[in-house]
């Protein structure tokens, strides 16, 4: 753990100290485990070298008084040989000389009898029996044993030291006859002693059973006659001896020269000698002292760095604490500061906002609680025109319009009163007089206690927006161009209206009108006169109308008139309506001066009449609208009150319609081909006439049912049926020879000829069937050519080329014009049966065939006349010119398989 890390997680110097103590105090015990073990390692090697040493000194000792003893024995041998008379007494004694000189211990040999006397000698004078405490102690046998070896003797008068080897002789008997007594030489010992090497701090001693020294050797003092001799009883040593262990080992110091040592003691088998070895504990123990003292300076270094170490850690620490004290005094003093700061700053800001909010686009006044202004906004003054000087201390009421009567305020104040809070739309007036709406709200303050303080208002002028409200209104309720009500707002009052004869009785009449020829004047004189014209009968028909009544346009030039409150008489309502009607049918009719042009409308005008009766709004405006085409099917300005009958057909023109949806998947329709003859009578082709086999209805006429298909955009699924079906029969009379010139007239409506993919239609269908391209002729009518003309002369020239030809049908109905005949690429003109049938009755039908005629010669196409249903008709026509005929005369339509081709 760093120092670092230890002041990063805050322990505490006591804490700290704690720990490394702990831990100094177990590296310690460590230390110290391991030194001890190191010191009884070392002692081990100690004891284990001295007594090694001890053995081998003792193994030497016990082989010298072997030897010693087996002379001995030697000499007590000779000495019986000499007892049986085998051996001379001088052979005796040279034979002591040799011995003794064959044997280096031996100083001295000789043979002793009890009674004192010398038996032989090699150095007569230096034995006596008497002098001997110790050889009389043997001869009377008190040592217990065979042979001894003495204690260290010293001579009486040189003091050298000295040691007897003895050894009983005795009888068969067992008493003692003589002893044989050596004596030893310490020098030997020495001698050989000394040749043994002593290490540094190693100590040899040999002791006697006195415990006198017999040698000492050590390192630092070879032998040292001075100790020969001497005493060195020792606590130990005597333990030792008196115990019965043959080696004992002890530390203690050296009696002789004061040095520690560990001491190995040996006992000898031979001799009640010691043979002590010691090794200094100093030499010994080096090492351990050389790693103790290391470990000593390493550990006492260890505490000094520890202590100087927690120190720095305590004042690290304390200077920590007091610098935590400090930054968190600090933060605390920036928490308060910044809390301080955010709380000024927030008053700040409220304050700011607070005038922000004053000085809003919305104008704003404060009154005290007695309704005296005492603070306005710059709003204030823009929309009131007052400067806030000229308002202090004035009441709200200098702002009164007038428009609001006493109950107004009081209502106001009432409600200030129960829910402290007003809002809604006041009437003011400016500083200039202006009167303008403003929206305004008005907020009660009231203190603690529940008084009022303070009265908060802000008002906004609405001058805009009411007038953006009109606007939407106007734009929402009338109709943008003309002014007057639009759909929407004739309903509303429709609907109330309804409701209003329903609650009176009296009846009301709906009217609606529409121009008979705007269509054409708006084409031919552009859209801006058609705008114009609308607006000049607008007012023309608003002109006429009552106040209460309202004149509302639907879009393009429908109008509707609606009457109130005609009475609760239906005959004189009905009077009352119809002579409305009449009126604006008059005025309708008289020329109207537009930019210049002086132009004539008329109108047809459909009325119906209600009561209260349970129909709705959207019935109501039916009826008219029905009434309204029954007066146009009637020929122009005309005017027709609605026949519920006509609902009848309404009805069932949706029914129709309805079943119409399914008239291909049920394969309803057939269809049926009727002959066009030339000049001879040949027949040159047929037209294709569509039959609807209605199941419930039989045979409904294409003259009802295509308008209708019209209409209700189904033309093009029934048109594509017929074409399919009239190129698949072009294709199998082409097959045969005599049917093969044969050519079908194809009716397309216009609402077909215009559909997106005409072309490609019969492009497809021609070829699918393999039909002949030449023997199609698609008869078109003129009402087709009243729009987009450019268009349609586009698609009739991308047919043309591929090879389908072109029939004008109905031609000298419509608006025909000879500008549009030259430029589409027609074949053939046909002229219409409603000519044909009266052309030899009606010199004016008789004179548009004719002109028709001659048109078409004059314009190279061909013509063909239909409806022909007499000789005297194809006869008038064939004078005339004409040579293709198709009518009853002829033929009437039928299946393909009742024509007579
Ligand atoms: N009084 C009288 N009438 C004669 C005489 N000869 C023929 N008619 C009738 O006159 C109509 C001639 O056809 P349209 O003028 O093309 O007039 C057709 C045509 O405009 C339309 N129409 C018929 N079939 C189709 C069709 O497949 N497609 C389209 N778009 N219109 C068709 O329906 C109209 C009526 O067709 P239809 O009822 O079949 O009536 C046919 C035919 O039956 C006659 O001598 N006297």
């Amino acid at each position: 753990m760093t120092l670092r890390s230890l002041i990063g997680n805050w322990m505490s110097p006591r804490r700290a100290t704690w720990s490394a103590g702990v831990m100094f105090v177990g590296l310690l015990l460590l230390v110290v485990w391991e030194m001890r073990h190191f010191y009884h390692n070392q002692q081990q090697q100690a004891q284990a070298h001295t007594a090694a040493n001890a053995e081998m000194v003792a193994q030497w000792m016990e082989s010298v008084l072997d030897a010693s003893r087996h002379s001995l024995q030697g000499v007590a041998e000779l000495y019986r040989l000499r007892q049986n008379q085998s051996l001379a007494q001088q052979d005796l004694a040279n034979l002591l000389n040799r011995r003794r000189d064959s044997l280096s211990v031996w100083q001295d040999v000789a043979v002793l009898l009890p009674e004192g006397g010398i038996v032989a000698a090699t150095a007569p004078g230096s034995f006596s029996f008497d002098d001997s405490p110790w050889l009389q102690a043997l001869a009377s046998n008190d040592a217990g044993s065979e042979s001894a070896v003495s204690p260290l003797y010293r001579e009486a008068d040189s003091g050298t030291p000295y040691l007897l080897h003895a050894l009983r002789i005795e009888n068969g008997g067992g008493e003692l006859e003589a002893l044989v007594v050596a004596r030893l030489s310490p020098g030997y010992i020495v001698h050989v002693v000394n040749q043994m090497p002593v290490r540094r701090g190693e100590s040899v001693a040999i002791l006697d059973i006195t415990a006198r020294v017999v040698i000492q050797r050590s390192d630092q003092q070879r032998e040292a006659e001075a100790l020969r001799g001497k005493a060195v009883s020792t606590e130990q040593l005597n333990a030792f001896l008196d115990s019965s262990v043959v080696s004992d080992s002890w530390v203690r110091q050296s009696p002789l020269d004061g040095d520690q040592r560990m001491f190995t003691g040996r006992k000898l088998q031979a001799a009640p000698w010691l043979v002590i070895v010691g090794e200094n504990t100093t030499v010994y123990l080096h090492d351990w002292w050389r790693r103790f003292w290391a470990l000593l300076i390493g550990i006492l270094l260890l505490l000094a760095l520890g202590s100087l170490t927690l120190r720095h850690y305590r004042q690290l620490y304390v200077a920590e604490q007091t610098l935590r004290e400090h930054r968190n005094r600090l933060s605390e003093e920036v928490a308060a500061r910044k809390e301080m700061q955010q709380a000024s700053e927030l008053k700040a800001a409220q304050l700011k906002i607070a005038a922000l909010a004053f000085e809003t686009h919305l104008g704003m006044f404060i009154a005290d609680a007695n309704n005296r202004i005492v603070q306005v906004n710059d709003t204030f003054s823009e929309i009131t025109g007052y400067r806030e000087e000229e308002v202090l201390g004035q009441t709200p009421a200098l702002l009164n319009s007038g428009r609001h009567d006493a109950d107004f305020y009081r209502a106001m104040w009432q409600q200030l009163d129960e829910s402290g809070r007003w809002q809604g739309e006041v009437w003011n007036q400016r500083k200039s007089g202006e009167v303008y709406p403003q929206w305004l709200t008005i907020s009660v303050v009231r203190n603690d206690a529940g008084e009022v303080t303070h009265y908060v208002a802000t008002l906004s002028d609405i001058t805009q927006r009411k007038a953006a409200e009109k606007e939407i209104h106007q734009l929402a309720f009338f109709d943008s161009l003309t002014g007057l009500p639009n759909r929407r707002l004739l309903i509303d009052r429709l609907e109330a209206a309804l409701k209003d004869t329903q609650r009176e009785g009296h009846y009301s009449a709906v009217m609606f009108i529409d121009l008979d020829n705007f269509k054409t004047i708006n084409d031919s004189l552009g859209h801006y006169l058609g705008d114009a014209l609308l607006n000049a009968v607008a007012a023309r028909l608003s002109g006429i109308i009552r106040d209460n009544d309202t004149v509302a346009r639907l879009g393009g030039d429908e109008f509707v008139v609606m009457l109130h409150k005609l009475g609760s008489n239906e005959q004189a309502a009905t009077h009352s309506a119809e002579a409305v009607g009449q009126k604006l049918l008059k005025t309708l009719l008289e020329p109207i001066d537009v930019d210049g042009h002086m132009l004539q409308v008329s109108g047809s005008i459909g009325i119906t009449l209600f009561h209260g009766e349970e129909v709705g709004v959207s019935a109501i405006l039916q009826q008219a609208d029905l009434a309204m085409y029954q007066a146009k099917a009637a020929g122009r300005n005309a005017l027709r009150f609605f026949d519920p009958t006509m609902q009848a057909a309404v009805i069932d023109c949706a029914q129709l319609e309805a079943d119409l949806r399914h008239v291909i998947e049920r394969q309803e329709l057939t269809l049926f081909y009727q002959t066009q003859v030339n000049a001879h009578g040949d027949v040159v082709g047929v037209e294709a006439l569509v039959r609807w086999e209605h199941p419930s209805r039989g045979v409904v006429s294409p003259g009802v049912f295509i308008p209708l298909a019209e209409e209700s955009h189904l033309i093009g699924p029934v048109g594509a049926w017929v074409m399919e079906t009239a190129c698949e029969q072009l294709a199998q009379w082409a097959r045969d020879p005599s049917t093969e010139p044969l050519s079908i007239a194809v009716n397309v409506s216009p609402n077909q000829f215009r559909q997106v993919g005409f072309v490609e239609q019969v492009e497809t269908v021609l070829a699918q069937t393999g039909a002949n391209p030449q023997r199609l002729k698609l008869e078109v009518t003129e009402s087709l050519l009243m729009e987009d003309l450019e268009a349609v002369c586009e698609r009739m020239e991308q047919l043309r080329e591929l090879g389908v030809r072109f029939s004008l049908d109905d031609f000298g109905t419509g608006y025909s014009s000879l500008a549009y005949l030259k430029r589409l690429p027609l074949d053939q003109l046909k002229i219409d049966q409603s000519f044909v049938r009266d052309v030899l009755d009606d010199p004016a039908d008789a004179a548009i065939v004719r002109t028709v005629i001659a048109l078409a010669h004059s314009l190279e196409l061909e013509v063909i006349a239909e409806g022909v249903e007499t000789q005297a008709h194809r006869d008038w026509l064939y004078s005339e010119g004409c040579m293709a005929y198709q009518g009853y005369w002829f033929s009437r339509p039928g299946p393909v398989e009742t024509l007579s081709l």
